[in-house]
């Protein structure tokens, strides 16, 4: 064994399960070490991990990296959860370990990579926008990542460009029917048994639309996304948050 030394950690999940997989059947890749909620961190160190795969829940991804940068293991995080004090904290620990890579990827599948770029570049063309996310009932957050990511990045481009905020005459939203506001972009989200990981993301102006949709059938869907990063997160020391910045867009 001479490759990348690997590991997955959430390695039981819907997730884990297809990334140990997809791990183990990649070239130049060893996958070394698949830890469930069971297992303690320490067998990471044991199997001299370089890099980590982490797929588990928002409530503990945090600690997991932190224990992955000051252990000098390059993470590969999938886990939604990742707010901006827990960006910055993050940025905190790294400053510690300065060699060492952390990506935060909202969405690993390459097309929800290029719709979030390509929202990007429509934001400043068009009066309104929201973004709409359907996915499987068993997820616990909400909005996903994705739609989060999505709306912030539309939200600066609209502000790079000096746009006002979008066009909105409401006055009583009961039961909150327009969706959660994420930087002035509302943001609405769909649980249906059958779904996986879905995105919409709707434009409009006086007399024209523009839509932009991503569908993950299946989990295998984000699978490419992770092998690329873990083949090249250590060239990328510090943070880097989405995929984007590891594709040649
Ligand atoms: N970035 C992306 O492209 C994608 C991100 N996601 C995100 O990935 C995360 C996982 O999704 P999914 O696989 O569907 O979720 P699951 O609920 O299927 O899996 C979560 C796993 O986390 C494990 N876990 C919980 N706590 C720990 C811990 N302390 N140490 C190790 N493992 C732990 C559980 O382990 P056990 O079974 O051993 O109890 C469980 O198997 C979610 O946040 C989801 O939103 C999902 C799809 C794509
Ligand atoms: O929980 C999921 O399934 C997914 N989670 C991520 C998110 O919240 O954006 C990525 C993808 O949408 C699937």
């Amino acid at each position: 064994m001479s490759g990348i030394r690997a590991a997955v950690i959430g390695a039981r999940g819907r997730m884990g399960q297809e990334a140990v997989a997809a791990l183990e059947e990649a070239e130049g890749i060893d996958l070394v070490a698949a830890l469930g909620s069971s297992d303690s961190l320490s067998a990471l160190t044991e199997a001299n991990v370089e890099v980590a795969v982490e797929l588990t829940v928002p409530a503990v991804t945090e600690q997991n990296v932190a224990f992955l940068v000051e252990h000098g293991i390059h993470a590969v995080v999938g886990t939604t959860g990742w707010n901006q004090d827990r960006l910055d904290r993050l940025e905190k620990t790294l400053a510690t370990s300065p060699a060492t890579g952390v990506l935060i990827a909202p969405n690993f599948s390459i097309g929800a990579v290029l719709a979030m770029h390509f929202a990007e570049l429509a934001a400043k063309y068009f009066d309104s926008a929201e973004v709409l996310e359907i996915h499987h009932p068993n997820k616990l957050d909400a909005p996903s990542g994705t739609a989060v990511h999505t709306a912030r990045r539309i939200a600066a481009a609209r502000a790079a460009a000096g746009m006002g905020p979008v066009p909105d005459a409401t006055e009583s939203d009961e039961g909150g029917s327009r969706g959660a506001v994420i930087d002035g972009i509302h943001v609405h989200a769909i649980r249906q048994r059958g779904r996986v990981a879905h995105e919409e993301i709707q434009f409009g102006s006086e007399g024209e639309a523009l839509t932009i949709r991503t569908d993950s059938f299946h989990r295998g869907a984000f699978m490419p996304g992770i092998v690329h990063a873990v083949r090249h997160i250590a060239e990328h020391p510090g943070l880097t948050h989405g995929l984007e910045h590891l594709l040649d867009l």
